[in-house]
Formats: structure tokens, C-alpha cells, sequence
């Protein structure tokens, strides 16, 4: 199915048709085949998968700022949906293949000016992506290589570890205040679950984007490492997680996870006309057109 009709589908029933989300049989370690390479992409998002180790890449290739556009969760959501039913992939890699960015969060042009059925489709599309990546059956690693604000952080955070490059430019956090828009429960529950309460709260509140050092200091990542040894260190440390048997880490990962997804999942269509009303209104409307105007003013 090709991804407008994909994302067609998802609006009308909310999920990706390619499988389930939840209750997924717990993964089997990959055939003994020999070592084999493969890579596949779309507009949006490339893969690289090594069978012999059983680890995937994705690198997000949507310049300039890899902005989740609804194209762009849709393709996420196909190509996390493939390496999850494939037994030769036990763990994924998330990083970017735009330099310096590694994603700008959700792209604001979906939630100016646009439809009620729009803004519905757009963050039922966000709730997939976000629910598909947090139950993942494997080992998610972010090897953070570039700026990470809002949205671009949440798949950070929903990872099941984070290394960030040491670069002064790059920050990261939930900045949505800044914005004048308010971080989703779901979100704010992902922050804490990483950080802790206090951290996640004065954060929040003052829409803080952090430098690696502090992001480090905070916990909001595990490790800091130069940005030419990112990619080494992040398969080195996927290495580390999948020395250990699928079914202990899956069940665990799921222990610790769960009421957090089920909250969404129980009040997905509520959370779906809160973002309606609150993205509707002219208030947040004008807000977001001055952040853009913003955006664009900072450049000349
Ligand atoms: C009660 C509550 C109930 C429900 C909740 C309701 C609603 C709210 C929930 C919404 C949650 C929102 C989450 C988000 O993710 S919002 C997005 C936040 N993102 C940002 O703030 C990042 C903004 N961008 C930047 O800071 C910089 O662009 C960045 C990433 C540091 C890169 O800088 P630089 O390399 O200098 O590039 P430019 O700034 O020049 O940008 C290039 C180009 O891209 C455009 N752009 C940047 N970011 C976005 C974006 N997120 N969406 C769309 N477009 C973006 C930018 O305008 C430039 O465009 P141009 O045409 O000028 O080339």
C-alpha cells in the first residue's frame, strides 16, 4: 500500500494495517544464515539491516530538519512495522542522515491553517509512531547526532537508550512551552520515566533544550561521546543489550512500560479531539505562525 494510503487508513482506524502494536509473540534469536547486508528506503527514512549481527539502522533523510510530517511518520511507522516482523532484526539504531539535526520535532506547517480532519490524521499518526516505538519488541538505540527539540526528542526518549554526540551546537529537550503549546500527557509520562519527576517539571515548564553536557547531567541521555565515535558506540552498546535472551528483556521492557502505553491507548481518541480543540484555537494558531515567522527571521 503506498504511504498516502496508508496514512489515509490510519486516520480512519487509528492504527497501521501491517499488524498489531501489542501481545506481539516475544522475538526469536536470527536463523544461523550466513552474514548478509540489507538495506531498504523510502522518501523518508532509509534501513540498513546487518542479519549476522541482527541490527538495524534507520537514519531519517528528510532535509532540511527531519520535521515529522505526516509523510514522515507514516514511512517511520512502515519501516519500524518491517524490522519488527522480521526475525533477522533483533535491535534498531535511530539516527539521522542530516547533518547536524537529528530530528526538529513535529512539522509546525501540519498544525497551522489546516482541517479538523487534518489535525485528527496528523496526531493519530504522531500516537502511532510514539506507540509503535515505546512497545517495540526490540532494542531501540538513538545515537543522537544533531539538535533534537520537542518531537525529535520524544523518539529519543521513547528509545531504550541514548548516546548523544559532544557538540556545542546540538541541543535537545521538550521545548513546547516556548512554543506557547503544552507537551501531550504521553509525552510529559515518557520524560519522566527517564528523568524523574523534579527535572521533568522544571523542564517542562520552562521549555528547556539542553546542552549535551546538561541533557547528560539530567539523565535525559546515557552517554556522551565524540561525534566520530557515535556510531561505534552505539553498536557497540546495542551489542551489549542483545547479549541478553529476548524474552527476559521484552518482558521487563514491558513490565516497565505498560501503564504508560495503556493510558494512551485507553484514552487515544480523547487525547485526539484535546489536540483538535487546542491546536483550533486562534490563540495557539497565532502562536505557532510567530514561532515560524520566528524561525525564518533568525536565518536573514
Ligand atoms: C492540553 C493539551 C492537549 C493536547 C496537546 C495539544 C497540542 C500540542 C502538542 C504539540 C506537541 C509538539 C511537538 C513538537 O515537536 S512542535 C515542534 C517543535 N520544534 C521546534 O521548536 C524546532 C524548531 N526548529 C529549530 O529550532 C531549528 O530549525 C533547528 C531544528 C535547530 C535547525 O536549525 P537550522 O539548521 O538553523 O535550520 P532553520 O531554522 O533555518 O530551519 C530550516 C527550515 O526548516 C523549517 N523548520 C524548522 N523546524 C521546523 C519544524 N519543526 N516544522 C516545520 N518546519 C521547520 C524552518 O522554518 C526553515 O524553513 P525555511 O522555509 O525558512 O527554509
Amino acid at each position: 500500500m503506498a504511504a498516502p494510503a496508508l496514512a489515509r487508513c490510519m486516520a480512519r482506524t487509528g492504527v497501521l494495517p501491517l499488524g498489531q502494536a501489542w501481545g506481539r509473540a516475544p522475538r526469536l534469536p536470527p536463523s544461523p544464515l550466513p552474514a548478509q547486508r540489507r538495506a531498504f528506503s523510502n522518501n523518508k527514512v532509509l534501513v540498513e539491516l546487518d542479519e549476522s549481527a541482527g541490527v538495524a539502522t534507520m537514519k531519517f533523510k528528510s532535509p532540511p530538519v527531519n520535521s515529522l510530517s505526516l509523510d514522515f511518520l507514516t514511512e517511520f511507522c512502515i519501516s519500524l512495522e518491517k524490522l519488527e516482523n522480521d526475525r533477522a532484526c533483533r535491535g534498531v539504531i535511530l539516527t539521522s542522515a542530516v547533518p547536524k539535526i537529528f530530528s526538529s520535532g513535529l512539522d509546525i506547517t501540519e498544525m497551522c491553517g489546516k482541517s479538523t480532519e487534518h489535525y485528527a490524521e496528523f496526531w493519530r499518526a504522531v500516537q502511532e509512531m510514539w506507540l509503535r516505538l515505546y512497545s517495540s519488541n526490540m532494542v531501540t538505540v538513538a545515537a543522537v547526532n544533531g539538535s533534537s527539540p520537542a518531537g525529535g526528542c520524544l523518539i529519543a526518549l521513547t528509545c531504550d537508550y541514548r548516546i548523544m554526540a559532544e557538540n556545542p551546537k546540538f541541543s535537545i529537550g521538550l521545548n513546547e512551552a516556548q512554543l506557547g503549546i503544552v507537551a501531550p500527557f504521553w509525552f510529559k509520562d515518557t520524560f519522566v520515566n527517564v528523568v524523574g519527576h523534579r527535572v521533568a517539571e522544571s523542564s517542562l515548564q520552562l521549555g528547556s533544550l539542553h546542552s549535551a553536557p546538561e541533557a547528560h547531567r539530567i539523565g535525559l541521555v546515557d552517554e556522551l561521546v565524540p561525534e566520530e565515535k557515535l556510531k561505534d558506540r552505539a553498536t557497540a552498546v546495542m551489542q551489549q543489550w542483545l547479549a541478553l535472551p529476548d524474552h527476559a528483556r521484552q518482558l521487563t521492557k514491558t513490565m516497565m512500560r505498560k501503564a504508560v502505553l495503556d493510558r494512551l491507548v485507553a484514552h487515544r481518541e480523547e487525547d485526539v479531539q484535546n489536540f483538535i480543540s487546542f491546536i483550533s484555537k486562534e490563540s495557539i494558531q497565532k502562536s505557532l505562525r510567530m514561532y515560524m515567522e520566528m524561525l525564518k527571521k533568525k536565518k536573514s
